[in-house]
């Protein structure tokens, strides 16, 4: 599985300007503004009557997903929206599906995809902003088919943190944000989730020329510096040619 990710990572860019600043940064680009910025799809959502540009953010547990979003928002302006996040609040909340969402987060399994999805949906169209990073989502191929079925849009870049499982166990364990499943059992139930039902997600971006993979290794600040070239290319090709 892992080594399909790595195969499929050929870079292929579209202006010399992201190439360039891409391929410094060693990191993997397929296609990703060159096939979709061009030809957005027609989505069923449109914040500010605007075609949002909507990056998922995926990895394993502990991976850095959310520190990295925090990074991107600052930066570059996105809206991050965590699909974890929106759960917990839903748990918050104590929502019609909040014990529901409870049990599932304990024990490391996946919430129903309708769930999640309403969830992301009435988070988009709250939202003045028209770029956003989806992080954490989608978990399971039924995942991805529920968002393309009900949001009608593709994500334009898909970014994946590749990390080992023993510095994202180690990360997880030390999170100390007093969540109910940063603890070893279910971490464990977590990585076999991660490997089972979303490396499958990963390997199909990858194949449509989605895919960016990150190294998810090193600091905070070295793992920025690889992501960074990634939205300087995107906000170079917005400005410069008026494409989200
Ligand atoms: N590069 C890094 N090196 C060490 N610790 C990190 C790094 N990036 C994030 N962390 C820490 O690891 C934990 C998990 O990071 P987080 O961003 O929540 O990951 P994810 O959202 O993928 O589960 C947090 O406590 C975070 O502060
Ligand atoms: O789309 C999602 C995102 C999260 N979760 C649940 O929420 C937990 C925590 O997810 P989060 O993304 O917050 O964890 P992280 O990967 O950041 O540690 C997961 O293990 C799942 O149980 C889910 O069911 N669907
Ligand atoms: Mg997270």
């Amino acid at each position: 599985m892992w080594r399909r990710v790595t195969s499929l990572s050929t870079v292929i860019g579209s202006s010399k300007l992201s190439l360039l600043n891409l391929r410094q940064a060693g990191v993997n680009f397929q296609e990703a503004f060159s096939s979709n910025v061009q030809t957005p799809a027609e989505g069923r959502i449109s914040p500010n009557g605007k075609t949002p540009f909507i990056t998922f953010v995926l990895g394993g547990p502990g991976s850095g997903k959310g520190t990295q979003c925090a990074r991107i928002v600052e930066t570059f302006g996105f809206t991050h929206l965590s699909a974890g996040d929106l759960l917990r609040h839903e748990i918050f909340l104590n929502s019609e599906n909040g014990a529901m969402i409870l049990n599932a987060i304990k024990e490391g399994k996946i919430v129903p995809s309708e769930v999640t999805v309403k969830l992301i949906k009435r988070a988009i169209e709250s939202s003045v902003n028209d770029k956003f990073l989806i992080d954490g989502f989608p978990r399971c191929e039924e995942n991805r088919m529920t968002y393309e079925r009900i949001i009608g849009k593709e994500p334009n870049i898909v970014l994946f943190f590749d990390c080992p499982q023993e510095e994202m166990v180690k990360r997880v364990l030390s999170r100390n944000q007093g969540r109910v499943d940063d603890n070893i059992d279910t971490v464990k139930e977590r990585l076999k989730v991660f490997k089972t039902l979303n490396l499958p997600v990963i390997n199909y971006y990858a194949e449509k020329g989605k895919l960016l993979k990150i190294d998810g290794t090193g600091t905070e600040d070295e793992i920025f510096e690889r992501v960074r070239p990634v939205f300087a290319a995107w906000r170079y090709r917005s400005k410069h040619f008026g494409l989200v």
